[in-house]
């Protein structure tokens, strides 16, 4: 039997593609298919795919916070996933998402990103990385004052993030959270993400519906998103 022909379409789309079977739909947190779907040239990806290893390597350890534990690397390619589905092709960004907490969550240095994937992706990487020595109010307070002058590569990182988060909240809250705790990270997201607005339109319409319209079930209750 003949092998199956991977068609490819000639313009990158704004809509979610068709998720392969075993790989979920857009509301589960499982790595999607857009980086076959898209029209991304061959160099953007091997790029994205050398960042994928490197980035899968340093969170091969560890897990979500859900009550299944997914695996963490599960997060970047959802937040890289999204931004090829809202038609960005730019490698530095792209590379930027995959690899934008391993140095905030694994022993990954700035110097190894810069050698690795060059000083345009590190610089978006840093701007996407907490100082975590910082108490988590002050980490998130920090957060809100970045976004406004952050790069627009790192705005869209940011966007993508905060939506992969915030859907991902629909499909489980993480263990230990409370129902407020939930809620305040809506606020806070909608904080961080009013700070990236006019790079996206794609992604800021995605997040403006989940606070208009999100929900989230904790302890077998469904509560909607309190964001105004
Ligand atoms: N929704 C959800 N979030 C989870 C899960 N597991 C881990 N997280 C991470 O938890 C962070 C939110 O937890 P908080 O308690 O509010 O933040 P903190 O760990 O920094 O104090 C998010 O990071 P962030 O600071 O918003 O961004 P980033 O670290 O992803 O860049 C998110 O990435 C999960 O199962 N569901």
């Amino acid at each position: 039997m003949a092998p199956p022909t991977l068609t490819v379409p000639a313009t990158t789309t704004a809509s979610a593609p068709t998720a392969a079977p075993g790989l979920g739909s857009g509301s589960s947190s499982c790595p999607r298919t857009s980086f076959l779907a898209a029209a991304l040239p061959a160099d953007t990806l091997q790029a994205l795919f050398q960042a994928l290893v490197f980035a899968s390597e340093k969170h091969s350890t560890q897990r979500r916070k859900d009550p299944e534990q997914t695996p963490y690397i599960n997060h970047p390619i959802g937040v890289a996933s999204f931004l090829v589905e809202a038609g960005v092709t730019d490698a530095v960004t792209l590379q930027a998402a995959l690899l934008h907490d391993t140095i905030e969550d694994t022993d990954t240095s700035a110097a190894e990103i810069q050698d690795h994937f060059g000083e345009a992706v590190c610089r978006v990487v840093l701007e996407c990385t907490d100082d975590m020595s910082l108490p988590a109010d002050e980490r998130k307070r920090r957060q809100v004052l970045a976004a406004v002058t952050a790069s627009s590569q790192a705005k869209l990182v940011k966007l993508a993030d905060k939506l992969h988060n915030l859907q991902d909240l629909r499909r489980a809250v993480p263990v230990g959270w409370t129902a407020d705790r939930v809620q305040a990270y809506y606020a806070w997201a909608k904080r961080v993400t009013d700070g990236c607005t006019g790079t996206s339109a794609v992604l800021e319409g995605r997040l403006q519906d989940l606070f208009d319209h999100g929900t989230f079930t904790w302890h077998g209750r469904e509560y909607k998103c309190l964001v105004v």
